[in-house]
């Protein structure tokens, strides 16, 4: 069966923070992304081209806002919607006071109902005149978002079924990780198995290997919990540093994610679950490694 409409990237991570100003001076000043965007409740920073690649909003508890997902064209974005509706979800526009900030055209929500994840669609996103140069950490792009859910069979089936991901790697029972085809990362989204339904961690891509271990020692330096790392993934092969930020969410640096071709693609394998698997170097996560952030799921207004 084909994919229901061709995704084109992941595009954003909104957030909510408890500290807007804290988060802000930390993904701007300490992980170099160029803030984009500002309101008094909410920061756009960038790592790309696009206006966007994470937005945090001021609330009073830390967790996963939304994800914004760019579509591969307009007629994509039609077609998603079409296939939502046909099979009843809610799928509510954009509000148009929210495009300006966003920076897009059009688009709309919906929720994937085992978490209560807001999904944003979109096609076309402004390109900022000014090109993105890679700051401090030299990060490429905003990478993937992964989410701990409690019951990781039915929200798999949903986001296969219904939003078009294509498993690329399995660990039975335990995770999953997922492109949006036909866009070649291992993964954009991934799944990992945990008690309740939260945010897993963030990631975002670095443009050399060099990069992991100079942001170690400079997050080192500056008193930034590390929280598993560095290390080497098994299942995309990335070269891995996670980290907390100032709500203790957990964020990722990775280098060297294995790319999928449009046609011909690997099957998924089922990977085993062991340490191994999380780190090849024979590394071991710590307690408060990607414990934080609540599923905000419902768009608090
Ligand atoms: C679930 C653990 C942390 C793991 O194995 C993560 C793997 C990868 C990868 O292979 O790149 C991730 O980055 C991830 O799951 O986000
Ligand atoms: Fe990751």
């Amino acid at each position: 069966m084909g994919a229901p409409f061709l995704y084109r990237q992941l595009s954003y991570v909104a957030l909510n923070v408890s500290d807007l100003s804290a988060s802000r001076a930390f993904y701007s000043d300490l992980l170099g992304l160029e803030v984009s965007g500002e309101q008094p409740e909410c920061v756009a920073l960038r790592c790309d081209d696009h206006a966007a690649s994470l937005i945090l909003y001021q609330a009073s508890e830390p967790g996963l806002r939304r994800v914004g997902f760019q579509l591969a064209a307009k007629a994509e974005l039609n077609k998603a919607r079409q296939h939502f509706e046909g099979l009843n979800y809610q799928v509510r526009d954009i509000p148009a006071e929210e495009l300006g900030f966003l920076r897009v055209a059009e688009g709309f929500r919906v929720y994937e109902p085992t978490t209560g994840v807001v999904f944003e669609y979109f096609a076309s996103v402004m390109e900022l005149g000014r090109p993105y140069q890679p700051g401090l950490a030299n990060i490429q792009r905003l990478g993937h978002v992964v989410l701990r859910v409690a019951d990781i069979d039915a929200c798999w089936a949903v986001l296969e079924r219904d939003f078009g991901l294509l498993s690329s790697d399995f660990v039975e029972d335990k995770a999953v990780w997922a492109r949006c085809y036909p866009n070649p990362l291992h993964h954009s989204l991934a799944l990992v198995k945990s008690a309740e339904n939260g945010l897993h961690h963030v990631n975002f891509m670095v443009s050399e290997i060099d990069d992991i271990g100079r942001t170690r020692n400079r997050l080192l330096d500056e008193g930034v919990e590390i929280v598993f790392g560095p290390g080497r993934h098994k299942p995309s092969g990335s070269v891995f540093l996670y980290f907390l930020d100032p709500d203790g969410m957990t964020a990722e640096f990775s280098f060297g994610m294995e790319e999928f071709p449009v046609e011909g693609a690997r099957e998924p394998r089922m990977l085993e679950n062991s340490a191994s698997t999380m780190d090849l170097w024979g590394g071991r996560p710590k307690p408060e490694f990607s414990s934080a952030g609540k599923i905000i799921g419902e768009d608090a207004e």
